[in-house]
């Protein structure tokens, strides 16, 4: 089938290629001209494993880019939404960019087109985007529209996107639903059809159910961290019960990316909009939040006061697999090590660090050997399992004070105590 992408981001560009590795065509649109042009030319411009060979095999066969969207809308009767949904001061998701998409396929539009919402969007807003298209166009031709949320993680974006768990099609349009039914026949996961308005519920559930289960273990680290209790250990007794499972239960520095923090917030909103808040998401959003503080106050409980002190901050990205940093609390960590007047070495394996943060007196090391040396302290703050693996005990020469503080529970805590490190996660130690 034809398809086309309104937005190359994470979303667009990783869905996109990955129906094109199913046989169909796709055309991909953006607004910003150097991200189109650096497809264009065979290289993704974020770091997502796998990616970039996937582009490489359909670039110009299957697979085209362009910032022509009057032409892409015309050639292509299903039409993919993939545009960021960030979130506004008032936490509710920001739809400028999805009513700019939506007013753009009414202007365009030449014949009946499906309009397929996966970008993150509020509750009511597939609604909203049909009559935002049809406004422009003028009931020129007929429009359907479709909420069909998207589920990969950043990081193992094309795995999830090869594999998801689940597809889920709210639409009250049956040809809508049978046409996406088509699309993605290939897929051996559960297809799930329902109203719009449930797809787009279903979405920030399961985002938020997500966030609490993080939030949950967080709390329980923390009670831990008092009781000198092992939470790994507590995290592998509870996860083996198939009601619990096992995933989501990583203590350490709680969540960032571009979409618990947003997602939860936005939900958040629309619950307190309609007289009905959601008290349990005020909570996990508020834990999350005192994350990164946390673990600044058992550095400043060890180390008595910062300043003048050396830290070495081992991962800038919000997970490992990455270069987003988009809500990293790898920067509010840093926001907090400069208020204390601490001089600060990061190292990430593919993050560059801004001129905001340099211009601070913040210095990058390509070698976190480098980092980490005359280090009073060593912070680790992304789980990237290059660290795991780092000679440690080449570190404990190189530091100033052999003084490990784990913020995603990395290592392995007796090793690395015998090697000469006081050592401290966040409920492990
Ligand atoms: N990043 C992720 O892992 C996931 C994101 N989502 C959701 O998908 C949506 C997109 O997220 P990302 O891909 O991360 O965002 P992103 O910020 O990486 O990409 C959005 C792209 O849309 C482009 N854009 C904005 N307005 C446009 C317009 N009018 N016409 C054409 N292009 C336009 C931007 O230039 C940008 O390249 C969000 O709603 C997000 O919540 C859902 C699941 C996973
Ligand atoms: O809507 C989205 O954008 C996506 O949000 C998350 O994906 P993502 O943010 O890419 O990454 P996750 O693996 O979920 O990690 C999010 C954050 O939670 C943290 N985390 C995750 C798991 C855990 O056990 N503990 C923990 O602190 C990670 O370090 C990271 O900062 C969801 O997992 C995806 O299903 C969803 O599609």
């Amino acid at each position: 089938m034809k398809v086309l992408f309104i937005g190359m981001g994470y979303v667009g560009t990783t869905t996109g290629l990955v129906l094109a590795e199913h046989g169909h065509t796709v055309t991909g649109v953006d607004i910003d001209q150097k991200k189109i042009d650096s497809l264009n030319q065979g290289n993704v411009y974020f770091y997502e494993p796998g990616l970039q060979k996937i582009l490489s095999s359909h670039l110009n066969k299957n697979v085209f880019f362009t910032t022509d969207l009057k032409k892409a809308v015309e050639q292509n009767d299903l039409i993919f939404i993939t545009v960021g949904t960030p979130s506004l001061a008032n936490g509710s998701a920001d739809l400028s960019y999805v009513k700019d998409a939506a007013k753009m396929i009414g202007k365009y539009i030449n014949s009946e087109k499906t309009v397929v919402l996966k970008s993150t969007v509020p509750i009511g807003t597939t609604e909203k985007v049909q009559n935002w298209i049809e406004e422009a166009a003028q009931n020129s031709s007929p429009v359907k529209t479709v909420m069909n949320p998207e589920f990969l993680r950043e990081g193992s974006a094309l795995e999830d996107a090869l594999h998801p768990d689940r597809i889920v099609i709210g639409t009250h349009d049956r040809k809508a639903a049978n046409q996406l039914r088509m699309l993605y026949q290939n897929w051996s996961c559960p297809v799930i059809e329902t109203t719009p308005k449930a797809a787009e519920m279903i979405k920030y559930a399961s985002n938020s159910f997500l966030a609490a289960k993080i939030s949950f273990i967080n709390e329980m680290a923390k009670l831990c961290d008092k009781l000198q209790v092992n939470i790994q250990d507590v995290a592998h007794g509870m996860g083996l019960d198939p009601r619990i499972g096992p995933h989501f239960l990583k203590a350490g520095l709680g969540y960032g990316g571009s979409c618990f923090p947003k997602d939860v917030k936005e939900l958040i909103y629309t619950a307190d909009s309609w007289e009905s808040p959601l008290e349990i998401l005020n909570k996990v959003d508020e834990i999350n939040r005192n994350q990164g503080g946390y673990f600044i106050e058992k550095i400043k409980k060890k180390l008595g006061f910062l300043k003048g002190k050396k830290a070495a901050l081992f991962g800038l990205a919000f997970k490992p697999h990455t270069d987003d940093t988009r809500e990293s609390v790898s920067y509010l960590i840093m926001e907090r090590l400069l208020e204390e007047h601490a001089e600060i070495n990061v190292h990430d394996p593919v993050v560059k660090l801004s001129s905001d943060w340099t211009d601070q007196g913040v210095k990058q090391f390509k070698d976190p050997y480098k980092a980490a040396e005359s280090a009073d302290v060593i912070l680790i703050c992304t789980d990237w399992p290059e660290y795991e693996e780092l000679d440690w005990a080449k570190i404990c020469q190189l530091v100033g004070s052999p003084n490990i503080f784990d913020g995603r529970n990395v290592m392995n805590a007796s090793k690395i105590k015998k090697l000469g490190f006081y050592y401290e996660g966040i409920g492990y130690f």
